[in-house]
């Protein structure tokens, strides 16, 4: 673009001149001194080749050659005439050539003369010349001074041009942007038209909305009003349902006692063992001691489970105990019997077949999950044991059995409330924790001991869950304990023969076991003095006995009738901690009051779904 040649009369005077390595951007470059010959009225042709746009030539100076010289002429010196004698001309000859030589000397002469007045005019012509020659060079330096001047001006004309074409850019530039912005304008202007349609639809839908909003706004107030009256007819449908669920237990009895005979083990088969109890006659809770295949006395339970019943069978009739846990009433689980006769059995269970601990606490948290709307929870468990009459956190870690351990306290904290200050409460959300705390509890059973199988059956094992419970609707809190008691094995002191610590311990187990039958059968009686205080054990569980509160007690049996002895102890504490309440003249009240109960609460029942459809 900046790289071109120059022809002039079609002959390349120029050669790839770069006229921006020469003089830079928008500044003129002069091109002087080149030659040319034009002959006649040939003309004049300057070309220049390979540029490309449209560079300006700002002007073409054109002069005439000057001469090398001023245009003095050099003549040669002239000669003079050579005389006669010098020709070699005799006197002789002739005045022929004398003549002639006089004519020559006249031409000389004349000659001479023309030569001087050309001389003269020579000199004149000289003066004019130099005269000339000096206009001259004035004349050509104030040409030079136009030139340049001319130069000038074509550089500011150059200049101006770009200006000119550099506005005249800018000026389609913003003619093109002033047609874009109108063509903009003209697509606004159309949109504004169409918004101010919708905007005028949208001000007619306003209304509606506004209408519709109101409409919506009474039926919510409507809607808000029906669900309050919901609420408080769910609130007292739920309270009528706990009261009716309680009194259904009530009528069952607070204090129910079922009895549980394991199956002979593979040493009693082996050993060719008889049977002691009538299983036939066990259905409807009673149950027969035989004694050398005679039948020697009856007693009467709850229920009756025997060798065929299994975990599940027997959790069937505990379950209700935890539907009355999280309503807020007190529950003790006891587990009574003679070392072997599978109270831990009952109570733990193993890893295939578990326990009531286990079962209940995951029943706890199935009626938590169903409730989990209505009701919120808070659970915690502690574990303990009572041994020589002393307690022991089971979940404080490295305690010993007895003496050896941090010496826990029964204090009164308020009316009825008892409390054990120091007692570990750990906080459990779902089964995996609960299951994490049960096994702790029953680790630190078994290390603190010499002989742990010893040990177990010589304490008394509780489970303690504490249950806080908050009614989401109307705020109504309530505390709860379940008990969970695997008690210590009922020996008797004169078959067992034991002396020494030994006989203490057997001492303190039949103390505690013996306060504890008493005081169930003062609950039962309804006797105005209840013997709380007589055993730890008793102590401990003071504000979950009797009341509202509700008791379950598992008699375990063995089968086999040389345990008849330890089996008929068994059978006859039941029968003492059973008291009156059970008794014949109440069953027949039981049934019709019962049955009717039932039909109420299956009413309520539906009533209360219904009504939670509804909410
Ligand atoms: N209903 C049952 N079905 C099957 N096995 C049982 C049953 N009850 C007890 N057993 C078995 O009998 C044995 C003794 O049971 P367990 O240890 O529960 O008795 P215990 O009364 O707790 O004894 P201890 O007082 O020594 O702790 C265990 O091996 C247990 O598995």
């Amino acid at each position: 673009m900046r790289v071109f040649d120059v022809f002039i009369q079609e002959q390349k005077v120029v050669s790839c001149i770069d006229i921006f390595a020469r003089v830079g951007a928008n500044r003129p470059l002069v091109i002087s001194d080149l030659k040319t010959f034009v002959d006649g009225d040939e003309g004049l042709s300057i070309r220049v080749e390979g540029v490309v746009g449209s560079p300006i030539v700002c002007g073409i100076s054109i002069r005439k050659d000057s001469p090398s010289n001023s245009g003095e002429v050099e003549l040669p010196e002239l000669m003079g005439v050579p005389q006669m004698q010098e020709c070699g001309i005799k006197e002789s000859d002739d005045c022929e050539v004398a003549r002639e030589l006089q004519k020559l000397q006249r031409d000389y002469e004349f000659q001479k003369k023309e030569l001087a007045e050309t001389k003269r005019v020579l000199e004149v012509l000289k003066r004019d010349n130099q005269l000339k020659s000096r206009e001259c060079k004035e004349a050509w330096k104030s040409l030079q001074d136009l030139q340049n001047e001319l130069m000038r001006k074509s550089m500011h004309v150059g200049s101006l041009a770009f200006a000119i074409e550099g506005q005249v850019k800018e000026k389609s530039r913003w003619f093109s942007s002033l047609r874009d912005l109108t063509r903009k304008l003209k697509i606004m202007k159309m949109e504004h038209i169409k918004l101010s349609e919708d905007a005028l639809a949208y001000k007619k839908c306003l209304v509606d909305i506004n209408e519709m909003g109101s409409t919506i706004q009474s039926t919510i107030s409507h809607q808000v009003n029906l669900h309050e009256d919901l609420k408080i007819k769910f609130t007292e449908g739920a309270k009528e349902r706990k009261e009716l669920y309680n009194k259904v237990l009530e009528l069952k009895g607070n204090i129910r006692v079922f009895c549980r005979c394991r199956p002979l083990n593979t040493e009693e088969i082996a050993s060719g063992a008889s049977m002691t109890i009538d299983f036939e006659s066990a259905r409807d809770g009673e149950l027969t001691v035989k004694s050398n295949g005679a039948p020697r006395k009856t007693f009467r339970f709850d229920a009756v489970f025997g060798p065929q019943a299994d975990q599940v069978d027997v959790f069937q009739d505990t379950a209700p105990f935890a539907t009355s846990v999280l309503d807020g009433y007190n529950v003790c689980i006891f587990a009574y019997g003679q070392t072997g006769t599978g109270k831990t059995f009952t109570m733990e269970g193993t890893e295939e077949a578990r326990g009531v601990n286990f079962r209940t606490l995951e029943e706890l948290f199935r009626i938590i999950k169903e409730r989990q709307k209505l009701f919120r929870y808070d659970i915690s468990v502690s574990v303990l044991e009572v041994y020589n009459e002393h307690l022991r956190d089971l979940l404080v870690s490295g305690t010993q059995p007895g003496a050896a351990a941090k010496r826990l306290e029964i204090r009164q904290v308020g009316e009825g409330v008892h409390h054990v200050p120091g007692l570990v409460e750990a906080h459990v959300n779902n089964m995996s924790e609960v299951w994490e705390v049960l096994q702790t509890g029953s680790n630190a059973r078994a290390v603190g001991s010499t002989n742990a199988n010893e040990h177990s059956s010589r304490s008394h094992c509780i489970h303690c869950v504490m249950v806080k419970g908050e009614n989401l609707l109307n705020g109504e809190c309530t505390r709860s304990k379940l008990w969970l008691v695997d008690l210590a094995g009922s020996e008797r002191v004169a078959k067992t023969e034991v002396q020494g610590e030994r006989l203490k311990e057997t001492q303190n187990i039949n103390r505690s076991l013996s306060a504890l039958g008493d005081v169930i059968s003062a609950l039962a009686t309804k006797s105005p003095h209840i013997p709380f205080r007589n055993s730890k054990l008793t102590h401990l569980l003071q504000d979950s006995l009797g009341g509202d509160s509700k008791t379950l007690m598992f008699i375990q049996i063995s089968p086999n009738e040389s345990d008849l002895s330890e089996t008929l102890c068994s059978l006859n504490f039941a029968s003492r901690v059973r008291g009156i309440e059970l008794g014949p003249a109440k069953k027949q009240l039981d049934t019709t009051e019962l049955l009717k109960y039932k039909q109420t609460v299956e009413k309520t029942k539906q009533d209360i779904k219904s009504k939670d459809c509804a909410n």
